[in-house]
């Protein structure tokens, strides 16, 4: 809705239709924003190796290509007005052990894609960037000024691709944004009632992500929580982090694919800033499933920082971006709505996947 200067609104901004190449849409983040710039009336190629996403997972309307983005150079034709990036290998622990993994499919990766960007004309990108790319904080809000230390080689290979991008833009002129997400959670329905329509959520395998965790011991398929130290230099002991929903995330993609100017590169932090320690979410899993939801205490995991929050003002600034659904315990509904579902399905037939519709 756009709004005159004395705030009288002037109904629905006209948006052209665009056509858009979505990276890893068959993943977690990818599918929500695929679903988005579906609804907002753009034409959605997904391209995807299905080596973590699932097919289920790519929402109808949108075509799908089974492949890598080594192979983008195949993919990429001039039609395409941008890219948004969210392919890539993710788990810290397995970046610690597999380095060697990381740097071929992310950074490797990436460096075909921007290549086939070129040679195709494709001028537009966002980038899935992360938290990860800080390390330890040095502020109590993190800003994007702040020093990049990363402590795992998945960070270090996100902070590398920043860098790719920033050359990129520079040399040929690519416009380009980097968002750099804190902790991600929550899922995306298209129905108008609470919960209803087809389904895009979290469903990695294996799970290590605290919200998804908790949820499975509310289902009755984990028996408890691990809490991952209870030691740190936190109001309770237990590690803070800055819970953002999956489609305020979303909603900052459309707005930053907008936003980038040629040859510039933006990088934006989102998160809300409001720090919940690992105690406060799993009482807010109780709180909303209405399961006692045992915990138990664990060592504390290598490579955690104590505190991880956002400072978001660039992103509100520069993208007009505001989240709507800030409040944990709505966050947390939509995920247990989107496990529920998951849960039943597999139930149902046996094996895990489908938007649950
Ligand atoms: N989930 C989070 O909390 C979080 C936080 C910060 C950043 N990120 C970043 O956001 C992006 C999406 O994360 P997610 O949680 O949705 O992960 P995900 O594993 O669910 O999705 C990644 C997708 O990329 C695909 N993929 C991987 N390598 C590929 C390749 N070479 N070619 C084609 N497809 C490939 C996978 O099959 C998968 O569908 C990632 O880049 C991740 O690093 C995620
Ligand atoms: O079984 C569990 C799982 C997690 N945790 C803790 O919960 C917090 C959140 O952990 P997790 O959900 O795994 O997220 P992070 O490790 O904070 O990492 C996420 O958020 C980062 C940005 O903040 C991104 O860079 C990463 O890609 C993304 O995985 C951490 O303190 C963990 O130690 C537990 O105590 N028990």
């Amino acid at each position: 809705m756009s709004t005159t200067g004395n705030g009288t609104s002037t109904g629905p901004a006209a948006v052209r239709p665009r056509k858009y190449l979505v990276t890893g849409g068959a993943g977690y983040v990818g599918s929500v924003v695929a679903a988005h710039l579906l609804e907002a009336g753009h034409a959605v190629t997904v391209l995807d190796d299905l080596s973590t996403g699932f097919r289920a997972g790519v929402p109808e309307g949108a075509e799908f290509i089974e492949g890598r983005i080594q192979e983008a150079g195949r993919r990429l034709d001039s039609s395409y007005d941008g890219v948004l990036h969210f392919a890539a290998c993710s788990q810290v622990g397995e970046s610690v052990a597999d380095p060697d993994k990381y740097w071929r499919n992310n950074v490797g990766g990436t460096i075909e894609l921007l290549g086939a960007m070129r040679d195709a004309g494709v001028r537009r990108l966002v980038f899935s960037s992360t938290a990860a790319t800080y390390g330890e904080p040095v502020s109590e809000l993190v800003t994007e000024t702040d020093p990049t230390a990363p402590t795992s080689p998945y960070g270090a290979t996100k902070l590398a691709v920043d860098h790719m991008i920033t050359g990129e833009c520079r040399a040929h002129g690519l416009a380009a944004a980097s968002l750099r997400y804190f902790n991600v959670a929550g899922a995306h329905f298209t129905g108008t009632e609470p919960g209803s329509g087809a389904a895009y959520g979290e469903r990695h395998d294996p799970e290590s992500h605290l919200i998804p965790l908790v949820l499975q011991v509310a289902l009755g398929t984990r028996e408890a929580i691990s809490v991952y130290g209870d030691d740190y230099p936190t109001p309770d002991g237990t590690c803070v982090r800055d819970y953002i929903h999956v489609a305020d995330l979303a909603d900052a993609h459309l707005l930053a694919l907008d936003a980038a100017v040629e040859s510039e590169h933006l990088i934006c932090n989102l998160g809300n800033g409001n720090g919940f320690s690992v105690r406060e979410v799993i009482e807010t899993v109780r709180k909303v499933t209405g399961h006692p939801v045992p915990e138990i205490t664990a060592p504390r995991r290598g490579g955690d920082p104590a505190v991880l929050v956002a400072s978001a003002d660039r992103a509100r600034r520069l993208l007009g971006w505001t989240p709507r659904r800030a409040d944990l315990a709505e966050i947390v509904e939509d995920a247990w709505a989107f496990a529920r579902r998951e849960h039943g399905a597999a139930g149902a037939d046996g094996k895990q996947g489908g938007t649950g519709e």
